[in-house]
């Protein structure tokens, strides 16, 4: 009984509506009516129209006056949409006015990127951090589901409302589904913890092995995938979909002079995330709070491409990775035609690194931002190991650059570039 309605299969046709208040705000609306288009065609649902509505008061029953909206309901009607999706966030008892008045489905733009979020979830980590926060989304609007299912005779209860249940026994019913719910969601919390604790040690296994971490951090559909896959010959999937990626990858690289680099990519963020899960997905995103510094894509393409970048900003400061280290990449400048609005750009964000993963253009520049990020933390040095210690010999070869190696009797003369932080590891062999 407890599940979200299996709305992606459900609906096919949806008209969307953004509601806003004063008038400086309409472009910025627009905007994000667009990207709700893309969040939901992500989906699979056709957008048949798309509506901006200006209301004062957005707090009431049905988000503006009741005259819009009736037009709104007529419009989807004659249009023959079976929804209508809020870029607004709306409170269940909103969301149930519209419902009912309408008698189609209506949701808003959480409950399409938690659908789009639990479509993409791959690993155990990621289903259940959309389950958890899918379960908080519907709790509250549980009532509604119950009204629903009276509407259609109580049909698919679970066999507790049963064909002709009265409402009396659906709301008690409620109860019990809400305290099943409940219930559910601590076992998920729970099982979560259990999954944290496993990464938690994974990654301290990993922070024993000092090599510093980069986070590639940014926009949904910026190319970070596309970015972590060239530099590291890889494939990662890269799409052209809001949210190609879920689950964080890290691959390994090394810089020309030999200093090894983790690259981590991450889920993408977008405008209105809902608060939920960024929460939710907090443990993901820590890997962006403990890298040594961060690489930040933004898609120079984009019309949005300022407001894409400060919107991830917004993100890392809630998450307090403000203080990281930062390079930035302008990408997909192979299909950016209007100089002036690259130069707008550059000014915000100066020093950014110029680049199209497409074309490989900028690797260079990128790689050598890189190597001068981690100018202090190397050292190159030469030592004489005793051959029985092949323990430190295998150490050498797995947590530095090893540039030379020869045999002087019984013992291996090594010249190697060594991270900072192992450097008196090795100190008792060093000779130079
Ligand atoms: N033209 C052009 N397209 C690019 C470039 N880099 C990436 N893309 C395309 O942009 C799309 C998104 O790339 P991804 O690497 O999946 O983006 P992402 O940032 O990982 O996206 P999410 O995982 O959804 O957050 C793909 O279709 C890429 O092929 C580029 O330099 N130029
Ligand atoms: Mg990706």
């Amino acid at each position: 009984m407890f599940e979200v309605r299996e709305r992606p299969q459900m609906v096919e046709r949806a008209l969307l509506v953004h509601v806003y208040q004063h008038r400086r705000d309409e472009e910025e609306s627009q905007s994000l009516l667009e990207e709700l288009g893309e969040l939901v065609k992500t989906l699979g649902i056709g957008v048949v129209d798309s509506v901006l509505v200006r209301a004062p008061k957005t707090t009431a029953r049905y988000l503006m006056g009741s005259g819009k909206a009736d037009e709104i309901m007529t419009h989807a009607h004659a249009l023959d949409c079976d929804c209508i999706v809020f870029d607004n966030e709306i409170s269940p008892a909103q969301q149930r006015a519209w419902e009912e008045e309408s008698k189609i489905c209506v949701i808003d733009r959480q409950e399409v990127i938690l659908d789009i979020f639990a479509q993409r979830a791959q690993t155990k980590e990621a289903t259940l951090q959309v389950s958890l926060a899918r379960m908080q989304y519907a709790l509250p609007r549980m009532a509604r589901m119950w009204t629903h299912l009276d509407r259609q005779g109580g049909g698919s209860g679970g066999g507790k409302g049963g064909a002709g249940a009265a409402r009396g026994e659906g709301e008690k019913q409620i109860e019990v589904d809400k305290r099943l719910a409940r219930e559910r969601i601590a076992r998920v919390k729970a099982e979560l913890e259990d999954v944290r604790k496993i990464r938690m040690t994974q990654r301290k296994e990993r922070m024993k092995t000092p090599v510093p971490v980069a986070a590639i951090v940014g926009y949904t559909n910026a190319g970070k995938s596309s970015l972590l896959n060239l530099m590291t010959d890889s494939d990662v999937l890269a799409e052209n979909k809001l949210f190609a990626t879920l689950d964080t990858t890290t691959r390994r690289i090394e810089l020309p002079d030999g200093q090894p680099l983790l690259l981590t990519d991450t889920v993408g963020f977008v405008r209105n995330l809902p608060h939920r899960l960024v929460e939710a997905f907090k443990a993901t995103l820590e890997e962006a709070t403990l890298a040594d510094f961060l690489v930040h894509v933004v898609d120079a393409s984009s019309a949005e491409a300022k407001k894409h970048g400060r919107t991830t900003i917004e993100v890392l400061t809630e998450l307090g990775a403000e203080e990281k280290q930062i390079i930035t990449v302008l990408n997909k400048i192979d299909c950016v035609e209007d100089q002036d609005r690259l130069n707008e750009l550059k000014s915000e964000f100066p020093n950014a690194v110029l680049m199209s993963v497409k074309e490989h253009i900028g690797v260079d520049d990128l790689v050598a931002r890189m190597n001068q990020m981690l100018h202090d933390r190397v050292v190159r040095a030469d030592y004489r190991v005793p051959a029985y210690r092949g323990d430190i010999i295998a150490r050498l070869h797995s947590d530095a650059k090893v540039l030379k190696l020869d045999y002087d009797e019984a013992d291996a003369v090594i010249t190697a570039v060594v991270p900072k932080q192992l450097e008196s590891f090795f100190d008792e062999f060093r000779v130079r």
